[in-house]
């Protein structure tokens, strides 16, 4: 029904949309265009022309709860029950500068032989989940593609659309995944990702323990007296050495976020799509703030991440690709909560890729899946650093920390008496 329901918002601009598929580590944008007999059509796919049809599952459900859910076990459930023949690649549809009009799903490049294995199973994701199922098919010189859409027609049958041609598209001005990143990975009030947390308390019991330990909205903190100091930076770039000396140092209050009392809950969300593992660390703020609240009354706060990690992170791995496709620098993404504790510092503390391995390596301790990523993936570790940079109100004021770890502290003790008169 949630699925039926957004469909029937796709469909009426569906040869509006632009399709974007990852082939070979590079986006492939296209659109789709009515057959007109005799009409000159640009020559398209030539990355996939060993192939004989492929297929596009999209999964749009007005629950986006479920939908978040089962387009991570689509994934799951396609690698486990195609031929080996079949290649999966991520994909994504989206009206061009439409807000939330991204909806993201995976193309299938089929050499298995006859493809029927793969269109019966298909045929049954279509009547029993919330997915958009397209097959694409070469003309017979191999030259051109059609779109076919089908659609469920009940009693195990689908039915098919007309067919349009698959013509190539310019890259849009934005990178798509920035069309949705408002609320979707990234959440601007505590209501927001509340609601969030809310909508899945149904399906992961975890989610009440996360909302049984908010701060209760109604009374507004008043700022602390004292200066409230946040680190930010990648693993390993030395936040726990800095911010335990300058506890020591200033006498100050050590706080983390997320929390303490996240921390039995974290693994869990960390297994759970965008949408909700990145409503969990936004809330986790919020708990840290009301900890700020009271501790800075007495004393200076220290505080390791805050709300620079929860921004930058989620938005570099929502954006795929070089640093360029970013949001730009004026975009709202940046933007703090309006709701949120604003820290009187935030330190950035930035270290040489190969320094930084080196002290992971000498930590002796088993890298995060995220982590793992980072040292892999350079890109996306630069695009972490270049979000944490742009977020803004307050911005970070970065500090190189590969000289030794005193020296570090020295200058970071620098910054906090010219800003915070401690
Ligand atoms: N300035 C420094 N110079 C050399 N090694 C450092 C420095 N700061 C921290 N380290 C070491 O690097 C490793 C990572 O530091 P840590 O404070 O745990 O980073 P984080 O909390 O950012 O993950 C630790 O083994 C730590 O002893
Ligand atoms: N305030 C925070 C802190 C961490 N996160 C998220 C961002 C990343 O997905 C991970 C990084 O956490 P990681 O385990 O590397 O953190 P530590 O270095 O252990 O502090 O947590 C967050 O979203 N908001």
């Amino acid at each position: 029904m949630a699925c039926r329901r957004a469909m029937s918002r796709l469909l009426p601009q569906w040869s509006s949309r632009v399709f974007s598929v990852e082939l070979n580590g590079a986006p492939f944008y296209f659109s789709i265009q009515e057959k007109h007999r005799g009409e000159e059509i640009p020559q398209v796919f030539r990355q996939v022309q060993n192939y004989d049809r492929c297929y596009s599952l999209l999964v749009c459900s007005s629950d986006r709860i479920k939908q978040a859910r089962f387009h991570s076990e689509l994934k799951e459930k396609l690698r486990r029950d195609l031929p080996t023949e079949c290649d999966l690649s991520p994909m994504s549809s989206f009206l061009p500068n439409v807000k939330d009009s991204l909806v993201k799903g995976y193309f299938l490049k089929d050499m298995s032989v006859g493809s029927t294995l793969s269109e019966k199973l298909l045929r049954d994701v279509i009547q029993h989940d919330p997915v958009l199922v397209c097959s694409y098919l070469k003309s017979e010189d191999g030259q051109l593609w059609t779109q076919r859409l089908w659609r469920d027609a009940g009693s195990h049958s689908v039915e098919t659309s007309k067919d349009y041609y698959v013509v190539p598209s310019e890259a849009p001005e934005y990178h798509p995944a920035t069309l949705n990143i408002i609320n979707s990975d990234v959440f601007y009030s505590f209501e927001e990702a509340y609601e969030v947390l809310k909508e899945s308390a149904d399906i992961i019991p975890e989610a009440t323990s996360v909302l049984e330990l908010l701060p209760s909205r109604a009374k507004a903190r008043s700022k602390p007296d004292f200066p409230v100091i946040v680190i930010e930076g990648l693993d390993a770039t030395g936040k726990t050495t800095l911010t335990e000396s300058l506890r020591d140092t200033l006498g100050a209050a050590l706080l983390r976020s997320p929390p303490k009392c996240l921390s039995p809950l974290r693994a869990c969300f960390d297994r759970e799509p965008p949408l909700i593992r990145r409503a969990f660390y936004a809330l986790g703020n919020y708990i840290t703030a009301e900890e700020i609240g009271q501790e800075g009354m007495k004393t200076p706060v220290i505080v390791d991440r805050f709300w620079h990690s929860t921004a930058a992170y989620a938005i570099a791995t929502a954006v795929s690709g070089p640093v360029c496709n970013l949001p730009a620098d004026s975009s709202a993404v940046y933007r703090w909560p309006r709701d949120l504790l604003q820290p009187s510092l935030v330190v950035l503390l930035t270290l040489d890729p190969e320094e930084r391995k080196r002290r992971l390596r000498d930590r002796g301790e088993g890298e995060t899946a995220e982590e793992q990523e980072l040292d892999h993936n350079q890109l996306f570790r630069l695009k972490v650093e270049e979000a944490y940079r742009r977020i803004s109100g307050p911005a970070c004021i970065t500090v190189d920390a590969s000289p030794p770890a005193d020296q570090v502290l020295q200058q970071v003790l620098l910054l906090i008496r010219g800003k915070c008169h401690l």
